[in-house]
């Protein structure tokens, strides 16, 4: 089935205040492209600030914490970004999985919160070098899918973003064909997991997307948008990816 695709920025540990000019041409952008979803994570420091300086726009999280509120020092809850402004946020990303020890379980206990309070989670999942070189990238993905799978999803409030590790970052990203074969054996997992109902659920490529890459690579088998990092950070770089989803 088609679906309407995701350009998803996710600005990990950078921006300011004076950043936040870039988001008003990304969000020009993003009306200007009524047939493309666009959003931005932000780090938490920002969400507040930038839904303000962009009302309308969908902004959202990096991270949270799965319980509503508690003593866990430096960590922040899903009601917490919501009453900041962020309408979803980002679960699972490999830089949380290796810098903090993230399980699949706290990438599922999360995933859950969020759905708990109504919020879209984007759920990312992604093998490394060593495991795509053994031949196992497409074990290793599905795996990590089905164990950090929150309970309770529904297409509307999930999305799966399919990120290499050795793609982040790096300038190098796998082949169209690679990619489709991923992102094909990722909706076989959800179409298994949620049966029909999965059909809508999107599943987005990322790793070193860029202007120049993002019009293959959304054009990609099964790809649904994309989850960018680097180029998210100024509206030169990501507007040309907005645009390319939109004419697709
Ligand atoms: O969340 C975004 C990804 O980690 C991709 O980052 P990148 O576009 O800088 O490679």
């Amino acid at each position: 089935m088609a679906r309407r695709k995701l350009v998803a920025g996710n600005w990990k540990m950078n921006g300011d205040l004076a950043a936040l000019a870039e988001l008003e041409g990304i969000a020009a952008a993003a009306v200007a492209a009524p047939g493309v979803d666009v959003a931005i994570a932000v780090p938490a420091t920002l969400i507040a600030p930038a839904a303000a300086r962009v009302p309308g726009f969908t902004i959202g999280a990096e991270d949270v914490h799965p319980a509503d509120k508690g003593a866990h020092t430096g960590c922040i809850s899903v009601p917490m970004i919501r009453e900041a402004g962020a309408s979803f946020s980002i679960v699972g990303h490999s830089e949380r999985r290796a810098d903090c020890g993230e399980t699949d379980a706290d990438v599922r206990a999360k995933a859950e919160a969020l759905l708990r309070h109504g919020m879209h989670a984007i759920l990312c999942v992604g093998e490394t070098l060593a495991e795509r070189d053994a031949g196992q990238a497409q074990a290793v993905v599905t795996g990590q899918l089905r164990a950090s799978f929150p309970d309770g999803a529904a297409s509307g409030w999930l999305s799966i973003a399919y990120e290499p590790v050795w793609a982040i970052g790096t300038g190098r990203t796998p082949t169209v064909e690679d990619v489709a074969a991923i992102h094909g054996a990722i909706r076989a997992t959800l179409v298994d997991l949620l049966g029909d109902d999965a059909q809508a659920m999107r599943v987005l490529y990322g790793g070193s997307v860029t202007a120049e890459n993002a019009a293959s690579l959304l054009g990609a088998g099964d790809v649904d948008g994309a989850l960018v990092g680097g180029a998210s950070l100024t509206a030169a770089k990501f507007v040309p990816i907005i645009d390319a989803g939109a004419a697709l």
